[in-house]
């Protein structure tokens, strides 16, 4: 790392520090600044067994141990776990608090955990796992330069970072990023099916559906066509492709997706509300 290192403690150890957490130390964070709390052994053995990080399951201890708190519990469950924090761990103000809880805002944090936190939401997806994420960050004004340096260069390690201009676009940007990777197992595993049900078995029928989605991923990131155009390289006249993409862009492809865009968002504005 180029920025100082810090010591960072997870608090939650679900889907989404696990693809962190994994991320980071394959990209070369150190385990021994990692921490993470949880109510259940299990996660917490698999982490300390496979990625050799600090675990434990007092909240309060790790994030009185740590320079960087990462809120990564449900939505539902962040006031009860500010809550706590708040009252149990000491000089909250002088710690960096990260979030990448969906749809909560900064200034709710604000009512949870005191006036004088300084925090960043992140809005990150699992493929971090594997060094693929795509995480959205935006940042109140208490945030320091070295701050942004710091999580920008965590979440790095872990795939592309975009910070965004607030946190209106922080919903979005969790309704196409964040929730995304569900929109293309969904559309992964229709295809699959496609392909069983004409007699593949689901093993071959999965390898090519994932190492097409692969190729055509990296083929978007490698080249400066417009996706539109892509597409049309592929689309021969006459061919068999012009005949599958009709029956996408009859179904309205763009207004299914427009759709699930919108719905994904309102539910991050509901949740704004109701945690
Ligand atoms: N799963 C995803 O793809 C993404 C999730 N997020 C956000 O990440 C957060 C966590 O989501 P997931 O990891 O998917 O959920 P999850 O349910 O897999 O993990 C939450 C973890 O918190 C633990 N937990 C419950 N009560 C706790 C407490 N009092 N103290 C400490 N830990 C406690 C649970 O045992 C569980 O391991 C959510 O706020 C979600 O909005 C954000 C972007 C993507
Ligand atoms: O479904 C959710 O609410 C979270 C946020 C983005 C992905 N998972």
């Amino acid at each position: 790392m180029t920025t100082s290192p810090r010591k960072i403690a997870f608090i939650g150890a679900g889907n989404m520090t696990q693809s962190i957490v994994g991320g980071m130390v394959k990209s070369g964070y150190p385990s021994e600044l990692i921490y993470v709390s949880n109510p259940s052994q299990p996660k917490l053995d698999k982490l300390s067994s496979e990625l050799h990080v600090h675990t434990s399951h007092n909240n309060a201890e790790v994030a009185a141990t740590a320079d960087v708190i990462v809120l990564s519990v449900k939505p539902q469950l962040m006031a009860d776990v500010c809550a706590a924090l708040r009252a149990e761990v000491p000089n909250l103000a002088d710690k960096l608090i990260v979030t990448i809880a969906a749809g909560i805002r900064i200034e709710k944090y604000r009512q949870y955990l005191g006036d004088d936190i300084r925090m960043i939401r992140v809005m990150p997806n699992t493929p971090s796992l594997v060094g693929k994420g795509m995480s959205g960050l935006v940042a109140d004004d208490r945030v320091s330069e070295d701050d942004r340096s710091y999580i920008t260069e965590a979440f790095d390690g872990v795939g592309a970072t975009l910070w965004v201009a607030n946190e209106d676009e922080l919903d979005i940007l969790g309704a196409v990023a964040g929730s995304g990777p569900a929109y293309f197992f969904e559309f992964m595993a229709s295809l699959q099916k496609a392909a069983t049900a004409l007699g593949f078995d689901r093993e071959k029928a999965r390898q090519m559906v994932q190492q097409t989605a692969l190729g055509a991923a990296e083929m978007a990131i490698a080249s400066e066509l417009e996706l539109e155009d892509l597409r049309k390289q592929v689309t021969s006249k006459g061919g068999s492709t012009a005949k599958g993409i009709e029956v996408y862009q009859g179904a309205d492809i763009d207004d299914i997706s427009a759709n699930a865009v919108k719905a994904a968002v309102q539910r991050n504005q509901e949740m704004a509300k109701l945690f």
